[in-house]
């Protein structure tokens, strides 16, 4: 759906915010753009919907260069700032219907009905911004972004000083659009909404992406496992039939904890070995439990390894 090629931006006065970058999102999916504060975040994201000039490179949409056949390939895009700049006194229906005519779409109430609906402003529609709660407020900023039928989304930290129900509320309504078919691009600064929301993960660290990776296998490549096996009886030392599993022993001898990477096979398998070596020294387990390591925890190595 975009094609980004060898993009960099340097700002007038010498400031490289974008380093050669190059990034494909395909159809249909939620792609999360992931990083620290001032990593190039917006700046990527106003190079492609074509707000910025790039330095070198070029972006297109569907096909469409968007640059050179810029009105075609913004057409495609709706843009969901972070920030209402609406008219505080414009109706619901009126800002919605007035984001589409921007674009040089002919009046189609039917459209503008069916997106409302979809955000469940439609009760709102004859109401004030100003008398809008905060999540009816964010919706608009959809449904504007949505009022000229994009098939691209970008939602600039879309829950970004909103509290837990409105941001579980903005991710359900994220979702159903994807399901509708729009391919969906998110900045975030939150991991747990990688995590939850994202299909794939872009990382970009001081202009450049050092990382683009499926969630899910990059959790499985990433990710550590740990096995923490809670014992009856305190141990002082990890036993000497125990020691080639690499066995920490924590709790003050209650534990031991067995850590492996969650996607080697080899691995696993040796987990069998393990219990069997812990049946033969006769070591009793009262519970035990396993944890993977979250995006957030692969997220801070990722940066801090390359830092
Ligand atoms: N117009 C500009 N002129 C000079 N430098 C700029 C300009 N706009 C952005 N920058 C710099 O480019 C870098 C990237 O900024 P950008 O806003 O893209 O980061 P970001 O990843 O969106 O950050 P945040 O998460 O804080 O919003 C920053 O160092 C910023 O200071």
């Amino acid at each position: 759906m975009i094609r980004v090629e060898g993009l960099s931006k340097t700002f007038r006065g010498g400031f490289q915010a974008l380093v050669d970058v190059d990034l494909e999102i395909r159809r249909g999916e939620i792609f999360a753009l992931l990083g620290p504060n001032g990593a190039g975040k917006t700046t990527l994201i106003s190079v492609i919907c074509g707000l910025v000039n790039p330095s070198a490179g070029r972006v297109t949409v569907d096909g469409y260069d968007n640059l050179r056949e810029y009105r075609k390939a913004r057409a495609l895009i709706g843009l969901v700032p972070q920030e209402l700049t609406s008219e505080a006194f414009t109706t619901v229906w009126d800002t919605v219907s007035f984001s589409r005519g921007l674009f040089g779409k002919p009046k189609d109430p039917a459209h503008i009905e069916r997106v409302l609906r979809s955000l469940t402003l439609w009760e709102k529609r004859d109401n004030r911004l100003l008398q809008l709660s905060g999540g009816m407020k964010r919706r608009v900023l959809i449904a504007k972004a949505l009022a000229h039928e994009p098939q691209v989304l970008f939602l600039d930290e879309p829950t970004a000083g909103v509290d837990v129900a409105l941001r579980r509320e903005m991710w359900e309504v994220v979702r159903q659009l994807r399901d509708q078919g729009v391919t969906i691009i998110l900045t975030t600064h939150y991991i747990e909404e990688a995590e939850e929301m994202a299909d794939r993960i872009g990382v970009i660290r001081r202009g450049e992406i050092v990382l683009v990776e499926n969630k899910h296998a990059l959790m499985r490549k990433l990710g550590n496992k740990e096995l923490t096996l809670h014992l009856h009886e305190p141990l002082d030392a990890v036993p000497t039939a125990l020691t080639g599993h690499g066995l920490a022993l924590t709790d003050e001898g209650h534990a031991l904890v067995y850590s492996y990477n969650a996607a080697s096979q080899e691995e696993s398998s040796s987990i069998s070995g393990l219990l069997a070596d812990l049946e033969a020294v006769g070591l009793r387990v009262k519970d035990l439990h396993t944890r993977q390591s979250s995006l957030e925890d692969i997220f801070v190595s990722l940066v801090q390894e390359r830092a």
